[in-house]
């Protein structure tokens, strides 16, 4: 067990033991357990993928180390502390842009800054550096309803990547787009993760995907959710992602993952 006092420089995040039952509404219905006995912990600047069959308790992870819900047993660190309310300190992408209809792109961008008292200038610099990095100049003052599906997608990632979290949670944020512009936009994150090298926590269906961005993944079993198996991705760095099925181990990867969860479903 980790000492609070002392926690592991060499980690970002911990769930130790953790257990999460839902009750649902109603009388005379049993609680739902939704993760069981989840211990895992990342290093700064790793990225893992979670996959797992759906309900599994995947977003439940996140959702724990966001602080929006507490765990029913075991511990969520973050930096070594317990995560007791709403951790403003990560950034969280989920399917939703989640971009306020009433700023335009660039304001949208600096919104996090603007939270965090980042001043003006410093603001308007970074939002910049990160819009144009994602092929976005010249979009600065479009509103959201202006923009493609795309286009939002990559302003509401920038916005949560410009906020400099040490740690950000993924909630499959390339889930409703179209299947060119999602390996486009893998491409992009990879290149903005490698700029900072924040601790990513990704939950995606997609194996392929999980394969191109991870340095680990992580399956799960069906409900309640335990982990079932970790894989080190030992491919190169820089990824290519749009050749990544030529790569030498994927084809191997890829049929071990669909195993796991090939099972699981048919358990379910
Ligand atoms: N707030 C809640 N109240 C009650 N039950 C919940 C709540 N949140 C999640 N659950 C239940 O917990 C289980 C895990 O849900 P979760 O959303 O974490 O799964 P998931 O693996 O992310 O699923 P998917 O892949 O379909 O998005 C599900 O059975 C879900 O219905």
């Amino acid at each position: 067990m980790v000492d609070p006092a002392n926690p592991p420089l060499d980690e970002a995040i911990r769930l130790e033991a953790v257990y999460k039952a839902f009750v649902p509404r109603g009388r005379s219905t049993q609680p739902l357990l939704a993760l069981e006995d989840v211990s895992f912990a990342a290093r700064p600047g790793e990225f893992i993928s979670l996959v797992g069959p759906s309900g599994c308790g995947k977003s439940t992870v996140l959702n724990l180390l966001a602080g929006l819900t507490q765990p029913s047993a075991g511990r969520v660190m973050h930096h070594g502390r317990a995560v007791t309310g709403v951790n403003t300190e990560v950034g969280y992408i989920t399917q939703d842009d989640n971009l306020l209809p009433w700023r335009s792109m660039a304001r949208n961008v600096e919104y996090g800054l603007e939270l965090r008292r980042v001043p003006k200038d410093e603001r308007r610099r970074r939002a910049r550096e990160f819009i144009e990095l994602v092929g976005l100049a010249g979009f600065e003052n479009h509103y959201p309803h202006e923009l493609s599906g795309g286009m939002r997608k990559r302003a509401g990632i920038v916005r949560t990547l410009a906020y400099d979290s040490d740690v950000v949670l993924m909630d499959e944020p390339f889930g409703p787009l179209d299947a060119q512009t999602r390996v486009i936009l893998q491409d992009e994150l990879l290149k903005l993760w490698e700029l900072r090298r924040p601790t990513v926590l990704f939950v995606t269906h997609d194996l392929v995907e999980a394969i191109a961005l991870s340095d680990r993944i992580i399956t799960f079993t069906c409900r309640p959710g335990r982990i079932k198996r970790e894989y080190e991705v030992s491919l190169p760095r820089p990824r290519d992602v749009f050749h990544i099925h030529d790569v030498p181990r994927f084809r191997e990867l890829y049929d071990l993952l669909w195993d796991d969860i090939r099972m699981e479903i048919a358990a379910t």
